[in-house]
Order: structure tokens, then sequence, then C-alpha cells
């Protein structure tokens, strides 16, 4: 059912010069975007790794596993036949979990351009990969983009109001899929920093981590608000040395994104900070139905920052609680005990 504030859902209409995309993952992240654009018309084929699953999607005309109450539209065909999905897609969305990424797409046929949804990190062999450098080497496709923003999937679902930014170095492909998502409900920008766009969104969930950890401390929204703006400095800090541009990060995928995911109860990374202070393990989370991307990008950080020296003191701290079980309050006095300094 639609909120009574969602913008007017834009009617069906076919648009035969519009050829179809194919999104890859039918969780809660890649049935919204595949809403978006079959709302308007476009074919959408949304890919299921689970044939069970596309067949009970086909049949009940919504995602209950995911994304349950958003109904699809005529456009929108789910499938687990990665054949069908890819076959004539001008795109294919990558909306499945970092982990797992590679070796799905391995076993896939190959689209002729990939537009990464994943906020996420892998670190292999010493290095750092962002998610578009992963499906590089996956399918040794070059045309590459991340779509990212404040886009928690429940309301982008509900055609609540909402922006992103399609980053890709190749702008005609920044286009397409600024031209696929953008409607009545939903504002795409383009950029061409892509290195920009994939870290604000794969680093802001480690800071979500440590504004979980903040609320379930109960430490107040003076101290959420000084780490929303000292992790920000540190995600900037960190990608400026990759190569992203500091503009990038004032912007929807950097400080817009972890307004969205500190503060919100729909996030997973958000609340999967609270439950780990009030007594949930690592091994719970890991084990929940839907992912928190943050658990293993905090992971990829850490491995970088022992190979690098990189100085990354609050992701270092969440590290420590999270995979350490060190006490969340003795972390905060070590970051602010730190050396004094202008800001
Ligand atoms: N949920 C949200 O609000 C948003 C999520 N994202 C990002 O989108 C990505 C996907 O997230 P969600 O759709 O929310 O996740 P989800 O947990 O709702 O669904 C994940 C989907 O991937 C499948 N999957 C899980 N492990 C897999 C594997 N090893 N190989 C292939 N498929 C696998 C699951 O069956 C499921 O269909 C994540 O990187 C997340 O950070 C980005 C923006 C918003
Ligand atoms: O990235 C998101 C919102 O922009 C979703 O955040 P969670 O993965 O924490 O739910």
């Amino acid at each position: 059912m639609l909120h009574p504030t969602a913008l007017t859902k834009p009617k069906a209409r076919a648009q035969p010069s519009q050829d179809p995309i194919a999104v890859l993952g039918a969780g809660a992240w890649g049935t919204a975007l595949a809403l978006l654009a079959s709302s308007k018309g476009i074919p959408v084929y949304l890919w299921a790794r689970r044939a069970e699953h596309a067949q009970a999607m086909q049949e009940e005309r919504q995602n209950q596993e995911y994304l349950p109450g958003a109904l699809f539209p005529e456009h929108l065909h789910p499938t687990a036949d990665a054949e069908e999905a890819l076959a004539r897609a001008q795109f294919a969305v990558v909306a499945v979990p970092s982990r797992g990424l590679r070796e799905t797409l391995q076993g896939l046929p190959k689209a002729p351009a990939y537009v990464s949804a994943v906020k996420g990190l892998l670190f292999a062999e010493n290095h750092l990969l962002r998610i578009s450098q992963v499906i590089q080497e996956a399918t040794r496709v070059d045309r590459l983009a991340a779509l990212s923003g404040p886009n928690l999937a429940e309301e982008v679902a509900r055609f609540l109001p909402a922006a992103a930014v399609a980053a890709s170095r190749d702008p005609a492909l920044a286009q397409q899929v600024q031209q696929v998502f953008s409607g009545p409900s939903f504002r795409v920008y383009t950029t061409h920093d892509l290195v920009g766009v994939e870290l604000g969104g794969a680093l802001k969930n480690v800071i979500a981590l440590a504004a979980g950890m903040v609320d379930g401390l109960g430490l107040g929204d003076n101290a959420k608000a000084a780490l929303i703006t000292r992790g920000l400095r540190e995600i900037i800090r960190f990608g400026i040395a990759q190569g992203a541009q500091e503009a990038t990060f004032m912007g929807l995928s950097g400080l817009g994104d972890l307004i969205a995911t500190a503060h919100s109860p729909l996030s997973r990374n958000r609340s999967a900070g609270e439950q780990l202070v009030r007594g949930r393990t690592l091994d719970h989370l890991e084990a929940q139905k839907s992912v928190v991307e943050g658990i293993y990008t905090v992971k990829a950080l850490h491995a970088w920052d022992q190979a690098t020296g990189a100085d990354l003191p609050i992701t270092e701290a969440v590290y420590r609680v999270v995979y350490l079980g060190a006490d969340p309050l003795e972390e905060l006095s070590r970051l602010m005990g730190r050396e004094a300094k202008p800001e």
C-alpha cells in the first residue's frame, strides 16, 4: 500500500524504444530498484538465484521474503533464468551482497555494462577492491557505473521521495542510468567520480555501525553528531588517498547516506551496532537473513590498515568492538583521549 505522502506513482506507459534492464539479486534493494524502473514502463528482469524464490515472486507479484507489500507492475519480470534476464539487457544492475558477488557473476552470462548497487569493499591478495573492480575482474566488462545515495529500500519501494547519484567514467552510461531510474519520486544526479561514490556508500556503513553503538549505549545526539562529522572526515581522508574527490563525500553518496543510515530505524547497519552493544553476537548478525555490509567492510578496511598504515581511528575502534569483543566505552575513551589538534 502506498504511503499517504507518497509522490504520485507514474502511470505505467509502455516505452518500446527503451531496452530492458536486468537486476541481479532479488533482495530488498534489487527489488526496490526494479520497482522504480518497471513502474515507468521499462521492462525489468529481476534475477533471483533460487528458482523457488523467483516462482513465488511470479505468483504473488511481490517479494514477500525481502520487501513484502510492494506490488509488482506488469513490466517487472522475476526470473531465475539468467539467460532470459540478460538476453537483451542494456545493462545489469548488481544488487547481490559483496560476499559471493564474484562467484555469482562468474557463473552468469555477461551484460554489455554493469551498474553496482552494492555498498561494500573486498580485501584480497593485499588489495582493497571496490565493487566495480570486482565486477570488472569477474566479467572483463569495462563499462561500469555505481548508483548510490540515501536510499533505504523500504522507503524507495513506497515511492517516498529520494535522490541518488549515478557515477561512471563513461558519461553516456551515467546518463543511461539516470534516465532509467529518474522519476517523480526518485531524482538521479550524475558524476564521473566513481571512486568517491563507491567509497562513500561502503564506508558510511562502518560509521552507521558506530552510530548504532552510540544509540545502544544511550550516549545522546551530541555524541552522534560528533561521530558522523568526524566519521565523514575519516571517509574523506581515506577517499582522497584512494583518488576520490572531496566534494563527492559532501554529496548524496557521502554526507547524505551517512545522515540517513546513521539515524534510520530501517538501517540494518545502524541497528546491528545497537544490537552488538546490547549483547548480540557477531555470529547472530552474520546469520541474519538480510545482509549487514558494514561488518565485512570494517574487516576489509582493517586488513588494509594493517597492510598500509592508513589512519582510520573510528574504523579501527569499530573493528575492535565487532571482531575482538572490545568494550565500546573503552574504545570511546581512547578516541576522546587522542592527541589534541585543530579541526
Ligand atoms: N536495503 C537497502 O536499503 C539498500 C541496500 N544497498 C546495498 O545493496 C546490496 C544488497 O542489499 P539488499 O538487497 O538490501 O540485501 P538483502 O539481504 O535484502 O538481499 C540480498 C539478496 O542477495 C541474495 N544473496 C545473498 N547471498 C548471496 C550470494 N552469496 N550469492 C548470490 N546471491 C546472494 C539473497 O538471496 C537476496 O536475494 C548490499 O550491498 C547493500 O549494502 C544499497 C542501498 C540500499
Ligand atoms: O544503504 C542503505 C541506505 O542508503 C541501507 O542501509 P542498511 O544496509 O544499513 O540497511
